[in-house]
């Protein structure tokens, strides 16, 4: 399959992507010069980041190619997508030549806020296919038009794993962007009086309602505020706010029971058949995960957890060992079976070897600085089942630690008692510019020998054991 991007710049460059790595063909035409390049660099990141989101390889990627003539690229497209300038004069420009060189093509507008009626006022029959940015990883994209053109349209784009919305009365702006469209401006005015600086305001969104946003939107998340009363009793609460001056949009609806009624009832349609513990359940869960894939680059809300972490109180000893973690066992570490997943059991001994190596000094500057420890040899025993919920305590002994070698084995506690795995792992000290293993720095050197003397006595139960050996 083919598709044409007319216009490859931030929104063209991101439909290309999104497309190629669907396995479409992709042609381009921009009369920008650096459009290849702009796109290349795109692609580059498109391909690091989409298919990290799927457990399943995606098809084989499409072929990319660039043309100096429109006519030339769009011919034989089954999909050719608009992304010039929002401007209505250009777009009037651009849609009959499109039309007129790919007759038989679906015809999408990125538009962000031009109805269908305004586009095609030249006689075309062009749709809004209006997504937002990264287009190659934000599902979302506003399909606004002809009905029988937007469903084809949106079977295409389920395809290419798009979440078509669509839109059932044309407007100005469609419906999320008069959403962003509404906190922009308001944003703007909080600026412009001295309010909030633009970094308050961002901090003001990813550390709160942002991340509800993100896994509920608006409707759902304000129906669990209002508690076990549901949707009524919030617009109860909340309603005569919208003749306060609460914000500089004051034109609003009219606050009385025909309003009440219209959202409440939409919303018992929509999630009726959660409960509010259900849901909220089920909010939390997703935010945890949000919160747990923020914490990784450090980003807003993630940084904030981290910090804190770190303010908590040392994890101390159990039978004469460093507790190298403590956590109660999060939902999302569980499977099918309603246990911890094998694979978190790595991770728990993984954690619990990054916490001794900083306890040794081989901490985040020492790994900055350019030297760490590699894991090399890992053997899991699976001793008990532990549950969501469950507290899972990490003792670290360590087995040897001199030269070049780091040898740990991590018992895996359920509330403090029951062993309930032990991870033997050994890691070998390793330049970081070299790639290779090298010895590590003294002071290092000094800490793990002093461990490994206080841990020299004490029993081993179930080390060096092999795969498949009876007990
Ligand atoms: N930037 C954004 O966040 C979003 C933009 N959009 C919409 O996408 C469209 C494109 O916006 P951006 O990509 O942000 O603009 P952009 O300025 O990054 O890209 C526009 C591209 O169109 C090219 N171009 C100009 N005249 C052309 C012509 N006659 N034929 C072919 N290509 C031509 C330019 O060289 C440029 O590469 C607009 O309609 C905009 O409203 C939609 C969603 C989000
Ligand atoms: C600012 N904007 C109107 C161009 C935004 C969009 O259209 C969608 C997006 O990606 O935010």
């Amino acid at each position: 399959m083919k598709a044409a991007i007319v216009g490859g710049g931030v929104i063209g460059g991101g439909w290309a992507a999104r497309f190629l790595l669907n396995g479409w063909d992709v042609a381009v035409f921009d009369p920008d010069p650096e459009a290849e390049r702009k796109i290349g660099e795109v692609l580059t990141n498109a391909r690091r980041a989409l298919p990290a989101v799927y457990d399943r390889a995606l098809p084989p990627e499409g072929l990319l190619s660039f043309h100096a003539d429109m006519a030339d690229a769009v011919a034989g497209a089954a999909w050719v997508q608009e992304s010039v300038p929002e401007t209505l004069a250009l777009k009037h420009k651009v849609l009959p030549a499109i039309a007129a060189a790919a007759p038989d093509a679906i015809i999408g507008s990125s538009t962000s806020g031009f109805k269908p009626s305004e586009l095609n006022a030249g006689g075309t029959a062009a749709i809004v296919a209006h997504p937002f940015n990264p287009v190659y990883l934000l599902p979302l994209v506003e399909l606004v038009g002809d009905p029988a053109t937007c469903t084809k349209a949106a079977e295409i784009l389920r395809g290419i794993g798009m979440f078509p919305l669509h839109i059932r009365k044309e407007i100005d702006a469609h419906i999320a962007d008069r959403l962003l469209e509404a906190v922009w401006r308001e944003a703007l005015w909080l600026v412009k009086d001295g309010i909030a600086t633009t970094e308050e305001i961002d901090e003001s969104i990813r550390m709160g309602f942002g991340i509800r946003w993100a896994q509920m939107g608006l409707f759902e998340t304000y129906r669990i505020a209002g508690g076990e009363a549901g949707m009524a009793h919030f617009m109860a609460q909340f309603g005569p706010a919208l003749a306060w001056p609460w914000t500089k949009l004051m034109d609003v609806p009219e606050f009385n029971d025909e309003l009440v009624a219209l959202i409440a009832g939409q919303s018992d349609a929509q999630s009726g058949h959660l409960s509010i513990r259900g849901l909220e359940r089920l909010r939390d869960d997703n935010i945890v995960g949000i919160l747990r894939a923020l914490r990784r680059s450090g980003s807003g809300a993630g940084g904030v957890i981290t910090a804190h972490e770190e303010s908590l109180p040392d994890l101390g000893q159990q039978d004469g060992l460093p507790v190298t973690m403590r956590r109660p066992v999060p939902v999302t570490w569980t499977d099918a079976n309603g246990h911890m997943n094998e694979t978190h059991y790595l991770e728990a001994g993984s954690l619990a070897s990054d916490r001794f190596m900083a306890m040794v000094g081989a901490d985040a500057d020492y790994i900055a600085a350019g030297k760490s420890y590699f894991t090399v040899e890992n053997h899991i025993r699976y001793l008990d089942e532990v549950l969501a919920g469950e507290m899972l305590t990490v003792t670290t002994q360590v087995l040897a630690g001199e030269g070049k070698r780091l040898h740990l084995l991590h018992r895996l506690w359920k509330d403090g008692k029951r062993l309930s795995a032990t991870v033997e792992s050994l890691l070998l000290h390793t330049d970081l510019q070299t790639r290779r293993t090298s010895l590590p720095d003294e002071a290092v050197a000094r800490k793990l020998a002093d461990w490994a003397a206080r841990h020299a006595g004490i029993e081993a139960e179930g080390a060096g054991r092999f795969v498949g050996q009876r007990p």
